[in-house]
């Protein structure tokens, strides 16, 4: 975690909004998918996913914005690929000139009751345990309010979280666009996550996943992604079929917060590490284009 001269710790939204302006507006997925392991002519078991995912992050580090690994792909293989998860997930942050590191987003998307939900936080969000990385996203499905604990941890630590808003599926309507008193349920996290960033310079460490392939939907169900003052990640990138167009048409006012998020779309191009950093290069400057013009 970066310190200020204060001593302080640097909120996970400063530290994006300066990682997004260094390297583009884009984060790698870390998905080791089984079909990815064979084309990069690889196992798929524990010694597989180590290999791919570390040669990710020491092809990419330091040039991008973020990586986000995916915990299903390391849960799938039990507690010896959590491990890798906890390996990539310092990897990352040993990359980068000066040690400053490659911001690691966990997507696990974690939500259960407030009480559980403090020991997924201390799991993802806690200072010394091995699986924090610099943010998690979580599932608010249980009510906004039982993240409480990890709001409250990851403002303590200087992280972030990344809230489930519009996800870039298309099953995701029937609860995300349902209303209540003509509020939408999309609309009403975000309006939580205003409330959490209000103020914050540059933007706030709470955000949204918001899908780049979710079309009109923020119009749809009245949701205000400029009031939200925080990060947006936009998965659907490359292979779920979002690009540029996506990108430029979907986030209104709110494009110079979002993050696009594309995991196969630049892992497709390895193993080669200087195919990897052209793919990501091209997708960083696509989003560059569509987000930051
Ligand atoms: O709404 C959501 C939330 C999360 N994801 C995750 O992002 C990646 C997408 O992978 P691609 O290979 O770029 O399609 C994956 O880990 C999803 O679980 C999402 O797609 N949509």
């Amino acid at each position: 975690m970066t310190a200020t001269p204060g001593g302080g710790v640097t909120p996970f939204g400063a530290r994006l909004a300066a990682a997004m302006d260094e390297h583009g507006p884009l984060c790698v997925g870390i998905d080791p998918h089984a079909s990815l392991l064979h084309a990069w002519g690889l196992s798929d078991d524990v010694a597989g996913l180590r290999e791919f995912s570390l040669r990710v992050v020491d092809a990419l580090g330091g040039k991008v914005a973020a990586f986000k690994p995916q915990a299903a792909f390391f849960e799938r293989h039990g507690s010896r690929g959590l491990g890798v998860l906890e390996e990539v997930i310092a990897a990352a942050r040993a990359t980068g000139s000066g040690g400053s590191g490659t911001l690691t987003i966990v997507d696990a998307k974690r939500g259960d009751i407030g009480s559980t939900m403090g020991a997924y936080a201390e799991a993802f969000l806690a200072d010394g345990s091995p699986l924090a990385g610099d943010a998690l996203t979580v599932s608010p499905y249980l009510g906004f309010g039982s993240l409480d604990p990890a709001v409250e941890l990851a403002t303590a630590t200087g992280r972030g979280l990344f809230v489930l808003c519009l996800t870039s599926n298309k099953e995701g309507f029937e609860v995300q666009h349902a209303q209540t008193d003509g509020t939408s349920v999309a609309a009403l996290m975000a309006a939580h996550a205003a409330v959490l960033n209000a103020g914050a310079e540059p933007m706030g460490s709470v955000g949204l996943v918001v899908g780049a392939t979710i079309g009109d939907a923020v119009a749809a169900t009245g949701t205000d992604l400029v009031a939200v003052n925080g990060p947006l990640l936009a998965p659907g990138v490359g292979a779920q079929g979002a690009g540029e167009r996506e990108l430029a048409t979907t986030f209104g006012g709110a494009r110079k917060n979002v993050l696009a998020s594309s995991s196969r779309g630049v892992l497709a191009a390895g193993p080669d590490p200087e195919a990897l950093v052209s793919a990501a290069r091209a997708a960083a400057q696509e989003a560059t284009k569509a987000l930051r013009n």
